[in-house]
């Protein structure tokens, strides 16, 4: 309602000033649609068996596409942000500056929506203390509400620290793809009873430690559902098969403007470039057939006495 009444005050001249009144709004001023997520309501979901929703958001506009919706719990500024938006070939050359740098940005269009981030590689392997200021940096400088950490039993006195110091940690098991070289490929992870078996006892440590919920990555769709069924945080799956309590996608993977590798878990809800493709076809043509801008519509005009007066005094010269 208040936002509508704005957008008609914007878009009016103000005679008496006869000045424009900026129709962006204003980083405050972005309309929170309903009360903020929190951990506590992932878990009244977790419990209602409502499903939860998360999306990643890499910037100011797509986290602001994420908060116009009701129905998206969570934004994720994903580390995949060094692939699908900086043009890095692996997650692991992305810096702590530059994850900050794109948090903020996410930040500030963010209301609704709990908002993640991940640790970037390295930012929270050298050591505990490390961890813990890179962490800090995070939550200061980007106002990130939670940080997401990949990794199992060797994380966990991390989790255990962050959380006690009030930093939420949102666990990452199964596929870890910031460990891509040691795990020879993005492969599906817990296939056979060992590997299983350790990604199910490193998800209950994670939850002992602390963390508030996991994301479990390419792993068996009945794995997926029996660490949902044994851990008492929501669980959020990415390729983990229905059962989770939660399903998260890359941005542009679920969008259709990701160019590269579709894995399998990967379903298209837009396919936005086709579209994306035809504007910029449609801007191309319309100036190289001088059809934009049309003088009548997209042009600015001088008063017809104020020109005339305008050539008479350059005539002078
Ligand atoms: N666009 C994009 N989407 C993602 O989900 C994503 C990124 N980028 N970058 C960071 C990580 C990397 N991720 C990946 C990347 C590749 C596969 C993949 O190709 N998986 C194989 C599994 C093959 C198997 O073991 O059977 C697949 O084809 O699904 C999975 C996750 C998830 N994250
Ligand atoms: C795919 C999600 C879970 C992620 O970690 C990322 O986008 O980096
Ligand atoms: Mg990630």
């Amino acid at each position: 309602m208040f936002c509508m009444h704005l957008t008609r005050l914007v878009s009016q001249p103000l005679r008496s000033q006869r000045r424009w009144m900026s129709v962006r709004p204003k980083e405050g001023d972005i309309t929170q649609l309903k009360p903020k997520v929190t951990i506590q309501t992932l878990q009244s979901m977790r419990k209602s068996k409502e499903p939860i929703t998360m999306l990643t958001a890499y910037d100011y506009p797509t986290a602001l596409a994420c908060s116009s919706n009701p129905s998206i719990d969570v934004t994720l500024v994903g580390d995949s942000l060094a692939q699908v938006c900086l043009g890095y070939r692996s997650t692991t050359q992305l810096t702590l500056d530059q994850m900050i740098h794109h948090a903020s940005a996410v930040a500030r269009g963010t209301t609704h929506p709990l908002l993640v981030a991940d640790m970037p590689f390295g930012s929270y392997h050298a050591s505990i203390d490390d961890a813990i200021n890179n962490a800090i940096r995070m939550v200061r400088e980007s106002q990130v509400e939670a940080v997401k950490l990949e990794g199992g039993q060797e994380i966990v006195n991390l989790v255990q620290k962050l959380t006690s110091i009030g930093i939420p940690v949102m666990a990452h098991v199964g596929l870890l793809p910031q460990r891509h070289i040691s795990l020879s490929g993005y492969k599906v992870q817990g296939k056979n009873v060992a590997s299983a078996l350790a990604l199910l006892r490193a998800a209950k440590a994670l939850e002992e430690a602390g963390a508030f919920s996991m994301v479990v990555e390419a792993v068996p769709k009945e794995l997926g559902r029996y660490i949902t069924q044994n851990v008492n945080i929501p669980t959020i799956g990415i390729g983990a098969g229905p059962w989770t309590n939660g399903q998260v996608l890359v941005w542009d993977d679920a969008m259709g403007t990701w160019p590269g590798h579709k894995a399998k878990f990967v379903r298209r809800f837009a396919n936005l470039q086709p579209v994306r493709d035809m504007g910029v076809q449609s801007f191309a043509n319309a100036i190289k057939d001088g059809s934009f801008p049309d003088p009548q519509r997209e042009s600015y005009s001088m008063e017809q006495a104020e020109w005339t007066r305008f050539l008479e005094e350059v005539g002078k010269e």
